[in-house]
């Protein structure tokens, strides 16, 4: 599933010095092909949202009608003003295998070898971080007007230690949003990562971060698997 080009000794001492790096071309090309058709077409989506001030996921085959739709946005928009905010839509890939959910889905493949031990050994030589145990992921799909506000990811309970996004949306363009952007606490952008098609976006956490909002006129969704490596 993994590309076997990967200079894996480039990538661990860049990812060491800087704490995010964007590995190109991760995937081999026919697993991202598959999968990026998976998210496009059989995925069933949820909607993550937290206009009601508290994230919430839309329960499994309940995405709201469009007029739902558009009033949870725009709640989220007033509140955005003053209050942490996302809006998209995910997967939640652990849940689904725990329950069962569409078992013909491919996506539960990708859940199962990211957790096998010759990748959970992968993710620890690529860190230098020998306490990952397990990944954890969802899909993800950001179409115009979602957005994920900044926040570090830091989850006292999970243990995340890194945090990754396989991008599989083609031809990315940097006017569209959805850009992966790394802030200081001035607010400045220390780094843009664009989602480009089957790179691997991944980052220690915890590091401020957004994904920025996606413009009307964008071409197709942001598609992604997106995920942290957890330690314990
Ligand atoms: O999709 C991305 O590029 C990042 C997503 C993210 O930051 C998150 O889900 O916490
Ligand atoms: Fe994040």
């Amino acid at each position: 599933m993994i590309s076997n080009d990967i200079d894996i000794d480039h990538w661990r001492r860049a990812l060491a010095q800087h704490a995010r790096i964007q590995i190109p071309d991760f995937l081999q090309p026919a697993a991202a092909e598959t999968l990026a058709r998976e998210l496009a077409e059989r995925v069933p989506w949820q909607l993550a949202e937290r206009s009601s001030g508290e994230a919430r996921t839309t329960p499994r085959g309940a995405y709201p009608d469009d007029a739902d739709y558009a009033r949870l946005l725009q709640h989220g928009y007033a509140r955005a003003a003053n209050a942490y905010q996302f809006a998209y839509d995910s997967y939640m890939l652990v849940k689904a295998a725990k329950e069962g959910w569409d078992p013909d889905l491919l996506v539960h493949g990708v859940l199962r070898f990211l957790n096998a031990p010759q990748f959970i050994a992968f993710a620890r030589l690529l860190s230098g971080d020998e306490a990952i145990s397990r990944t954890v992921l969802q899909c993800t799909r950001y179409r115009p007007g979602q957005y994920l506000m900044p926040h570090d990811d830091q989850d006292d309970t999970e243990g995340r230690r890194y945090a990754f996004v396989i991008n599989l949306s083609r031809d990315w363009r940097p006017d569209w949003g959805g850009q992966l952007q790394f802030l200081d606490n001035d607010g400045d952008v220390l780094e843009t990562f664009l989602p480009r098609w089957n790179s691997l976006s991944l980052f220690r956490v915890p590091q401020r971060h957004q994904v920025t909002f996606v413009v009307p006129w964008v071409a197709h969704p942001r598609h992604a698997i997106t995920g942290w490596w957890l330690a314990g």
